[in-house]
């Protein structure tokens, strides 16, 4: 799991604010900037087109006053009036252009002055070319030309021209300069605005930039904290499963100890695996080692994948490799042959784990599910195994002690103890239900001369021999058992005087024919005598019973061996 990070505080964080000012600030001075710059430059720009009008103007006089000359001249000349009329016409003109030069030159002292000059001069022409027609008009042409001949008209209108040069020449030149101004301001503010505009643009790029790098990191943050809360509380998550699991396990070790026997055992397994593998199946098998064979004794949940009820212990990977055999679905895999693996689907798995304690292979645990399967079920299904496994060899052990308490070690019939816990039971039975009971007690005649003659191990192999005769001419449910030294019980619950005296008769014909092996020596037959007591004419309790019997046989060595004596016959 990866550790908690706090966020980093960003490098760029202190200067975030000045650099956003300060952009601030640019773009305000840039727009100040722009402001004064259009304004200086809508003044050279009105001073340009000033130049323009105290030049038109100039040139505007110049024409009007050679027009007023040219017409005044010609009227001398021809007389003519249409001449008189036109110079009437641009007298005006000209005498108001010079006054519009000496308003409109009033920004620039020396361009006035030149001005004022052109006006006096022109005004100087115009009376001096007025004195002139009013001489024409009141003394006629001939003397109008004669005093046109000593006018100083010629001259004055050269000074016009030269003082209208000067003018132009100086305005020419201020219009230059106004434009040079114009272009050098259209530049500084071009430039201005462009750095401006861009100085600004690259402090909100960094910013900008900046920022996103800092959310990307945050995000990649939070998604790395979000990512560490999951993983925090999978962990949790798998931590409550696993002590839950611990918990069900423990829990369920402590049942197995209480089980009385192997099926209890596995029904409680089938139990918890249902309960901490919900969605599997499968079933628990013992190994019949004397049949060489594996067989089902309890299924639990739904199989996905069905497996045989029996089959040989070769069938099973876990069994012939003693350790637990996983398999999915797809190549690679290696089933086990008491599998049906055609139903399992694309997430389906199997497992079996051999159940085994002390060396001792005991079963196998078969689990399968169609989902599922993680290292963490197959644990679980481990872990479940290991207990069963001990469970059951307890159990074994219990079971094989519990026999040889009960049993007789020589031949393998119950003993004593068993007798007389058992019997007290089967009476009270027959009792209940108004059944008789009867008992056998049967004595082997002259078995000390057998044991002194052939030797206590042939003695025994008699023993053997007889005692499994007994359980041959006897039912399953009868009680049959070694008394003592040579002596054995029958207790038959349900059979009457009749059927015992007819068991008592196959027996005893049985035993006189019976012989054994021993050191390669046929011995024997013997002979065996008997005693029948039955409930309720012999007793009531298991003791008189029996004691009945016992009182019979002795009857029956009495009366000379190889025999049967009923204990009611006796009496009589
Ligand atoms: N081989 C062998 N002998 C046993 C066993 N238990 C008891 N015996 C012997 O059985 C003999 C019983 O002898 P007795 O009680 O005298 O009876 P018997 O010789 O059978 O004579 P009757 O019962 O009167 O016919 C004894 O010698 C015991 O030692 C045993 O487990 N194995």
């Amino acid at each position: 799991m990866p550790p908690v990070t706090s966020a980093p505080s960003s490098r760029l964080r202190p200067y975030r604010m000045p650099a956003f000012i300060l952009s601030v600030v640019l773009l305000i001075c840039v727009g100040v900037a722009m402001v004064l710059s259009i304004r200086s430059f809508t003044r050279s720009t009105d001073l340009v087109e000033h130049s323009y009008q105290v030049i038109n103007t100039a040139e505007a006089i110049r024409s009007s006053a050679r027009s007023t000359e040219s017409d005044a001249r010609g009227y001398r000349l021809s007389g003519r009036d249409q001449l008189l009329a036109e110079y009437l016409a641009t007298f005006p003109a000209t005498r108001k252009a010079t006054s519009q030069l000496v308003v409109i030159t009033r920004d620039d002292p020396a361009q006035q002055t030149r001005a004022l000059e052109v006006e006096t001069l022109v005004e100087k022409r115009l009376a001096e070319l007025q004195r002139l027609i009013d001489i024409q008009r009141d003394q006629g042409i001939a003397e109008a030309q004669r005093e046109g001949l000593d006018s100083p008209g010629f001259g004055q209108m050269q000074q016009i021209n030269l003082l209208i040069d000067t003018v132009l020449t100086q305005e020419h030149h201020l219009l230059r300069e106004r434009r040079q101004t114009m272009a050098t301001l259209a530049a500084v503010t071009i430039a201005g605005v462009v750095a401006g505009i861009l100085l600004p643009l690259v402090l909100l790029g960094l910013l900008l930039g900046g920022l996103t790098r800092e959310n990307r990191r945050s995000l990649k943050l939070e998604r790395e904290a979000r990512s560490t809360m999951r993983e925090l509380a999978i962990s949790l998550e798998q931590r409550s499963r696993l002590s839950e699991q611990r918990r069900v396990l423990g829990a369920y070790a402590g049942i197995l100890q209480s089980c009385e026997n192997l099926n209890e055992a596995l029904n409680v397994t089938a139990e918890v695996i249902a309960q901490m593998l919900p969605t599997a199946g499968g079933r628990c098998y013992v190994l019949r080692s004397s049949l060489n064979q594996v067989e089902a004794l309890s299924r639990f949940g739904t199989e996905t994948v069905p497996s045989d009820s029996v089959w040989a212990p070769s069938a099973c990977w876990g069994l012939r490799r003693g350790q637990p055999h996983r398999s999915g679905h797809g190549p690679g895999n290696v089933y086990c042959s008491h599998l049906h693996i055609e139903d399992l689907g694309e997430n389906g798995w199997t497992l079996c784990v051999p159940l085994m304690a002390q060396g001792v292979s005991l079963g196998l645990l078969h689990v399968n599910g169609a989902t599922g399967g993680s290292s963490e079920d197959v644990q679980v299904v481990e872990a479940i195994a290991e207990q069963l496994s001990l469970a059951m060899i307890n159990l074994q052990l219990r079971e094989s002690l519990r026999v040889q308490s009960l049993r007789d070690p020589l031949t393998g019939l119950y003993n004593r103890r068993y007798l007389e816990e058992n019997t007290q039971r089967e009476l009270q039975r027959c009792q209940r239900r108004g059944l008789p009971l009867s008992v056998i007690m049967l004595d082997i005649d002259h078995f000390k001369r057998f044991n002194d003659e052939h030797g206590h191990a042939a003695g025994d192999a008699l023993l053997t021999a007889i005692a499994q005769t007994l359980q041959t001419h006897t039912r399953d449910e009868d009680i049959v058992c070694r008394y003592g030294g040579e002596e054995f019980t029958v207790v038959m619950p349900e059979a009457s005087s009749e059927d015992a005296q007819r068991r008592a008769e196959e027996i005893r014909s049985a035993i006189a024919t019976t012989t054994v092996v021993h050191l390669r020596k046929t011995l024997g037959p013997n002979t065996a005598s008997l005693g029948v007591a039955t409930y309720p004419f012999d007793g009531s309790t298991p003791a008189e019973l029996i004691g009945s019997a016992d009182t019979a046989l002795y009857r029956a060595k009495a009366e000379g061996r190889n025999r049967f004596v009923v204990h009611q016959l006796a009496r009589a």
